[in-house]
């Protein structure tokens, strides 16, 4: 059955809208940051890998975004499009501004952290003026991140291109990709959040997350609550992620998935919720059971998860296939 209109006559599979930064993974891992002196440099940030996750996959894929006018601006534009991705819709921003960085730390594999350097952003001077109504248009799914919504012009040019996506009839995927330390105030942040999730058709984020956007309901919602709460408004499918406990999904027509995970050799584990979102959109994109979807979200993020980056890691359809096969009475989604 399928849950959500994706029109095949649309010529983009999957636009993504936002942030497109560096990650510097230690490469001395198993230590603090202190300790670190060498890391790898892959591009990054959360819509990136989604989008990279998803030209890995096969499916036509673009970006809208805005680079700093600096190497790390161009590495990341040449590894887009190395990666088969559309960037004619990723804007150099010549206000001096700079590439975003996150340096991972590597503890150990359970312990990892983000240390970003974020100040002056070219990600977040996204504008509306950026924003082609057409090329929207022309996809049949849009995906967008919360980070987006941290700042202005960025959080308006997120507004607009939801407003046309629902306007033209793209399917909207709201990550929730919460960094708190992109936001002013918990207040800002559970607004601009809940205002953005009520246009969304699927929405995915961690049990925390969804914590953080329900702050001042005067209420705590379990996982199933949480979902009905967004089905009042344009949700068709909300997906709520567990970490190593899994994920569980609920739909607008009343069923409930439950995914376990796969085993893993944890390098790191950052990376999993972007690559589990590229193989759970690419299921639902091709009209598969909510459960296979799922399944293949969970096995993409482990494969990444036992990888050193997030985006260069992330698994063609082959690889997640063969990954299935070799663990296959290691996970399923059940009804
Ligand atoms: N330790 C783990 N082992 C195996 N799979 C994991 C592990 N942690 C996360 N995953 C997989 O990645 C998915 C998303 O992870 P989660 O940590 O919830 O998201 P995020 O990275 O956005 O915080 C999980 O639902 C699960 O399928
Ligand atoms: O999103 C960022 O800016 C950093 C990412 O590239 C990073 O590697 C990461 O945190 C991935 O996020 P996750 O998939 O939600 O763990």
């Amino acid at each position: 059955m399928s849950f959500l209109p994706f029109d095949q006559q649309k010529p983009f599979d999957f636009i993504a809208v936002g942030r497109l930064c560096i990650d510097l993974n230690a490469n001395e891992i198993h230590r603090p940051m202190e300790e670190t002196v060498t890391f790898t440099k892959y591009v990054g940030g959360s819509p990136a890998n989604i989008a990279i996750g998803m030209a890995r996959l096969g499916m036509k894929t673009g970006f809208i975004g805005r680079v700093a006018d600096d190497q790390m601006g161009r590495f990341i534009v040449r590894y887009l499009k190395n990666n088969g991705i559309d960037t004619s819709h990723v804007i150099t921003d010549k206000s001096g501004s700079v590439t975003g960085l996150a340096f991972t730390e590597i503890k150990s594999p359970t312990d990892c952290s983000i240390l970003m350097y974020r100040d002056n952003v070219a990600d977040l001077k996204l504008e509306p003026n950026d924003i082609d109504e057409d090329y929207i248009r022309r996809a049949k799914c849009l995906l967008i991140s919360g980070t987006a919504l941290a700042k202005s012009p960025s959080r308006e040019a997120v507004f607009l291109a939801l407003d046309y996506a629902r306007r033209h009839g793209t399917v909207v995927v709201f990550d929730l990709d919460y960094r708190p330390y992109t936001w002013q105030s918990k207040e800002e942040t559970a607004i601009y959040y809940n205002l953005a999730a009520e246009k969304c058709d699927v929405i995915i984020g961690t049990r925390e997350e969804f914590d953080m956007m329900e702050r001042f309901d005067g209420q705590r919602r379990d996982d199933e609550q949480t979902a009905r709460k967004w089905f009042d408004y344009n949700a068709k499918i909300v997906v709520i992620k567990h970490g190593k406990d899994g994920s569980i999904a609920y739909t607008k027509t009343g069923e409930t998935f439950v995914g376990t995970i796969f085993p893993a050799n944890i390098v790191k584990t950052f990376g999993a919720g972007d690559s589990y979102a590229a193989g759970f959109i690419y299921g639902l994109m091709n009209d598969w059971p909510i459960p296979k979807a799922m399944e293949y979200g969970a096995a993409a993020a482990s494969i990444v998860i036992s990888s050193h980056s997030c985006s260069d890691a992330m698994p063609t359809l082959a690889q997640i296939e063969q990954f299935i096969e070799q663990h296959r009475n290691g996970s399923a989604a059940r009804k």
